[in-house]
């Protein structure tokens, strides 16, 4: 199978390599055109633009950071839509909100071509091992002709109806896993500033019910202020600002939400929005020093 991919970031990167070792032709495009040179080692060929890329390939993923990066890639210059067209498909695996998500769908089923959101959980590791977890909607059977890609990206997709479904549930399990993030952020600065050891929290979280894998993985490598990115704070924070904007269009107010998403804020004019989203530990611990 024959697929384009825009976008090598983190996760972009990790995928196409995946979908290259296991046979398939991939065409790549990323803004940064230098980064594309990693994944011609592996096999890939080089799309100039992402309207070239469209033009070859029957299937297109694209795998970009955030609603403006989709929208541009999309409707901008040598953009998709300038290719897109005769039943070509085109998969949106970026966390966007269901809005950008419909306004992307929208014009390319106006040119003849198919769309599927695909937003993914998981992260650079479960992406580099194929073991995503898929939340597909819009186009069914665009979806079905994904099945080998996605059986290769991912351990477990769903099908959720109607483009803006898997944006939304992407968005609900983000918002929960930022909220939990600073929910322990502050559990550890607390045992720290309680001559506590954190140490030991993490292990008798480990022992229990609230010691999640998120908190199993990232404690111990947040404790060395170890906050190499796998998912950027940025994103996270990216993530619980659409998040909180879906709450309100739903008349839910989520106080605990909007407080983590402060606490991303902060973290991101400390400087840490490129560490990883753990890295919020960092603004909960620095917060009252000076009491
Ligand atoms: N990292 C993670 O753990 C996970 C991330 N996600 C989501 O996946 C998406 C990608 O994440 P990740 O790979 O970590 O992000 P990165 O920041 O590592 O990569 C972002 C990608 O988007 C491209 N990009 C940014 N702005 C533009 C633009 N205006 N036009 C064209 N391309 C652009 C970047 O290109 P360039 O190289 O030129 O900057 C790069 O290829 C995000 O939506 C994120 O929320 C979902 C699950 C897990
Ligand atoms: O979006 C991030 C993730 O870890 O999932």
């Amino acid at each position: 199978m024959e697929v384009g991919f825009l976008g090598l970031g983190i996760m972009g990167k990790a995928m196409a390599v995946n979908l290259l070792r296991n046979g398939f032709e991939v065409t790549v495009w990323n803004r940064t055109l230098s980064k594309c040179e990693e994944l011609v080692e592996h096999g890939a060929s080089v799309g100039e633009t992402p309207a070239a890329v469209v033009k070859k390939c029957k299937y297109t993923i694209a795998m970009l950071s955030d609603p403006p990066a989709a929208i541009s890639v999309v409707f901008g210059k040598d953009g998709v839509l300038e290719q897109l067209c005769d039943g070509k498909g085109y998969i949106d695996m970026s966390t966007v909100d269901a809005d950008t998500s419909s306004k992307i769908s929208k014009a390319i089923t106006e040119v003849g071509g198919r769309f599927l959101e695909a937003p993914v959980s998981g992260s650079k590791k479960p992406a580099e091992d194929g073991q995503l977890i898929i939340l597909a909607a819009g186009d069914k059977a665009l979806y079905e002709e994904m099945l080998p890609a996605f059986s290769v990206l991912g351990k477990k997709d769903f099908f959720l109806g109607e483009v803006g479904n898997g944006a939304k549930m992407k968005l609900i399990v983000n918002m929960i896993m930022g909220s939990t993030m600073n929910a322990f952020s502050e559990g550890l600065a607390l045992a720290g500033r309680t001559g506590l050891s954190p140490e030991t929290l993490i292990e008798m979280l480990g022992l229990g019910a609230v010691g999640n894998p998120m908190i199993m993985m990232k404690g111990p490598t947040m404790l060395k202020s170890n906050y190499s990115p796998a998912f950027p704070l940025k994103h996270q924070q990216k993530d619980m600002r659409l998040a909180l904007a879906l709450g309100e269009e739903n008349g839910l107010a989520m106080p605990v939400a909007a407080a983590a998403n402060e606490a991303f804020i902060r973290a991101k004019s400390l400087g840490l929005g490129d560490q990883d989203f753990s890295a919020v530990y960092e603004a909960v611990k620095a917060d009252g020093l000076k009491q």
